[in-house]
């Protein structure tokens, strides 16, 4: 029934005040305020309407992407949302995610932007920046290439100085050299930030960033010596496939050599190369930059997923009618609420790491500016680290929703199925998720070994400093209440890391070549900083359920002993209990609107069936009765099949 609150009674038993929670979770009244009213102008501007979006071609949904990245663009404008003509402004950047829909502007303003902010000189970023702000160019990040994503040092493009002109001349000079994956590149950018190596006199120097002009600004055709397309329909049918991700080769481009970004090294007109007084990782500061906005969006992208999942599981009713009474709601089940409910705290446990993350992310970024960069090292391992953490919690977590909603959940009508394949490239992108916990790991190896030289760990690496005591430690857990003392998890946790982290560090010196063992060691790496990476974000519910998936790193470190694991799982039970009464209220905290969310299982009135049925007859194939192609394909089948009975 259309108006009826079909979750009112789910909503009545929560013991919390929901209002209260909301602003918890947008951080503060005035961000929850932004967000309650961009969303709802989003969802009522008929542009921005993405329910037909699984049924579009590829042409369609780009050219529908076109549409409503400008639309966006104009809105930004007149309401000046942002004050000014930037769109990575909060309101600007609230109007972008709730249009939920990946654009080449995400590159522009994510990737193009920063990385000119962050390695261009002054000079240059006076010259390029107002022009990007105003998207009078659009750029893209040109940095993978066919042949290397994730090592960086191992890409063959080239920038050659040429002194006689003060140029550098862009050259793919392979197949495997070509750029390939840049977002936004396939059809629109105008320009891109390219890494290139850079050669000077036939000295290799390494990975520069340069600015290059793609394409003219009259016609959209590419310059001279440039080839440019698409690379192609990537995983999931609308998901990703909005995003013109692409395939750039150069023929001897050149540009001048203004346009090296100089803030970490400078090539003069003499053709000499200066490197200023700053690490040279600062190349890689972009990187740095997006995977904290990226652990900020797990929690967005998971939530969402839990929202639709719980609020369905209170709808969806299974077994256990007695006397023809109502059946099991099945988020009743204890095996539905321990799949669920560690993925609600997630959510939530991840909402404020990522709060947390912005913060070291802006310390770093002021003391760089004050030519600090003590804690660069810190700061890269931490978004690397829960860069890598959050995603494949997130994509897992998505998918298992997928699961806990049964069939329905498949339907695209569901949202779950769009939402997963737009998410999943994340634990891939950025940095693999592997590759990034090998640098954990590098950092965590690098904090122990400096142990004994008295070098003190700093940050999240400070447990380290008690390594002594974390040795000795056994928890002393004695009942299932013990577990909810913060310190008891939280101790248990650290005593995990210290003792995986110093393990592979002892094996590690067992082998003569630090670099033959870091490789045969690589697994085990992984492990010890996904367990460092864990310690970062634990909290209660959050924390028993990882202490009960990984009962076996506790138990083998000498953390805990068996019978304390099941009292953690016993307390785990009972946590699922008080839970329960407040999950609907606990997913409405994050206040979304039903346009946002995109699916029926999720909506906020629990209207899911009658909405289904409808829902059904507006797919495409259901505009005729008799499909297209019964003349050709099934008619002659059946008259065949009628012949054969004759005979
Ligand atoms: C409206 C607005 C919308 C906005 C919306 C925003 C969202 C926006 C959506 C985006 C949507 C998707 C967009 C995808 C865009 C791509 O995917 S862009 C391409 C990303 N590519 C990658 O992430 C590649 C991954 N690989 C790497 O990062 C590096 O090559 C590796 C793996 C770190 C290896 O680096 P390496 O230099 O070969 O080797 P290594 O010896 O390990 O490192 C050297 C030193 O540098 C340090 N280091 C390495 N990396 C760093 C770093 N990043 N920082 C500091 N130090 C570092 C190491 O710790 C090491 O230090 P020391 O031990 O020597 O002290
Ligand atoms: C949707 C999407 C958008 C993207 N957008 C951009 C963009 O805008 N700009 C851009 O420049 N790039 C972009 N990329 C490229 C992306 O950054 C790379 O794909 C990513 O960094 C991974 O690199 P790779 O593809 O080389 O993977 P590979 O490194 O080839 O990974 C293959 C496998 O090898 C493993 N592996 C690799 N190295 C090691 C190692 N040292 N130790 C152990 N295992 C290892 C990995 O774990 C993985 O299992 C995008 C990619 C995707 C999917």
């Amino acid at each position: 029934m259309e108006g009826v609150d079909h979750l009112a009674f789910e909503r009545n038993k929560a013991q919390f005040d929901v209002d209260e929670m909301k602003i918890v979770w947008a951080g503060s009244r005035e961000d929850f305020e932004l967000s309650d009213r961009i969303s709802r102008l989003v969802a009522s501007d008929p542009v921005f309407r993405k329910d037909d979006r699984a049924a579009l071609g590829r042409k369609e949904l780009f050219k529908n992407t076109l549409r409503k990245a400008a639309h966006a663009w104009k809105r930004v404008i007149e309401l000046r949302l942002s004050g000014e003509f930037s769109a990575l402004e909060p309101e600007a950047y609230k109007l972008r995610a709730f249009v939920d829909q990946p654009a080449f502007t995400d590159l522009h303003w994510g990737m193009f932007v920063p990385a000119i902010q962050g390695q261009g000189t002054d000079e240059q970023q006076q010259k390029w920046l107002p022009l990007a702000y105003r998207m009078q160019i659009i750029g893209c990040y040109a940095q993978t290439e066919l042949g290397h994503g994730s090592n960086v040092q191992g890409l063959e493009t080239t920038a050659t100085f040429d002194p006689k002109t003060d140029e550098f001349v862009i050259h793919s000079p392979t197949l495997t050299s070509s750029k390939w994956w840049p977002g936004g590149l396939g059809k629109v950018s105008t320009h891109a930030v390219v890494y290139a190596r850079l050669i000077i006199d036939g000295q290799d120097y390494g990975v520069h960033g340069f600015i290059v002009q793609l394409r003219s600004l009259d016609d959209h055709l590419p310059l001279p010596g440039i080839t440019i397309g698409d690379i192609g329909m990537k995983f999931g049918n609308a998901a990703y496939n909005t995003m013109d991700n692409g395939v750039l080769t150069f023929d001897h481009v050149r540009i001048p050599r203004n346009q090296m970004l100089m803030r970490v090294s400078q090539v003069t007109r003499e053709g000499k190369y200066v490197h200023s007084n700053v690490p040279r990782q600062l190349v890689y500061g972009t990187m740095v930059y997006v995977r904290q906005k990226i652990v900020a969006d797990a929690s967005v992208a998971l939530s969402r997923a839990v929202c639709i999942a719980t609020r369905y599981s209170a709808v969806r009713r299974q077994f256990g009618s007695h006397n023809g009474g109502l059946e099991t709601q099945v988020i009743d089940y204890k095996t539905q609420q321990s799949r669920l409910f560690p993925l609600l705290a997630s959510a939530y446990a991840f909402r404020f790491v990522g709060e947390w993350l912005l913060w070291l992310y802006t310390d770093v970024t002021e003391r760089l500016k004050a030519k600090d960069f003590s804690t660069l090292p810190e700061a890269h391992a931490c978004t690397a680290g829960l860069k890598s953490l959050t995603t494949t919690a997130t994509a897992d977590g998505i998918e298992e929703c997928r699961k806990l909603c049964g069939g329905h959940g498949y339907l695209c009508s569901s949202g779950l199925p769009e939402l997963f394949a737009v998410y999943v490239p994340a634990c891939t992108y950025e940095g693999d998720n592997i590759v990034l916990l090998l640098q954990v790991a590098r950092h965590l190896v690098k904090t122990v070994s400096q142990l004994s030289t008295g070098n003190k760990p700093v940050g999240t690496t400070a447990y380290m400093a008690r390594l002594e005591q974390l040795l000795q430690y056994h928890s002393d857990v004695k009942k299932a209440e013990d577990w909810l003392k913060p310190n008891v998890v939280l101790e248990a946790f650290e005593a995990r890391a210290a003792r995986m982290c110093v393990a592979c560090a002892q094996n590690l010196s067992k082998f003569s070549n630090p670099e033959e063992g870091f490789q045969e060691l690589a697994a085990d790496l992984v492990e010890a900083a996904v367990a460092h990476c864990q310690l970062i974000v634990v909290s209660n519910v959050y924390a028993l359920s990882l202490l009960h998936k990984h009962l076996g790193d506790f138990i083998s470190t000498g953390c805990i002993d068996p019978k304390q694991g099941s009292l953690a799982n016993e307390q785990l039970r009972n946590l699922y209990s008080q839970v329960r009464p407040n999950a609907v209220a606990l997913v409405d905290a994050y206040n979304y609107t039903d346009h946002y969310l995109g699916s029926i299982l999720g909506r906020y009135d629990g209207n899911v069936y009658p909405k289904l049925y409808e829902e059904a007859w507006k797919d495409p194939l259901n505009d005729s009765i008799v499909p297209d192609g019964f003349k050709e394909y099934i008619q002659p089948l059946l008259k065949q099949q009628l012949r054969n009975a004759r005979l």
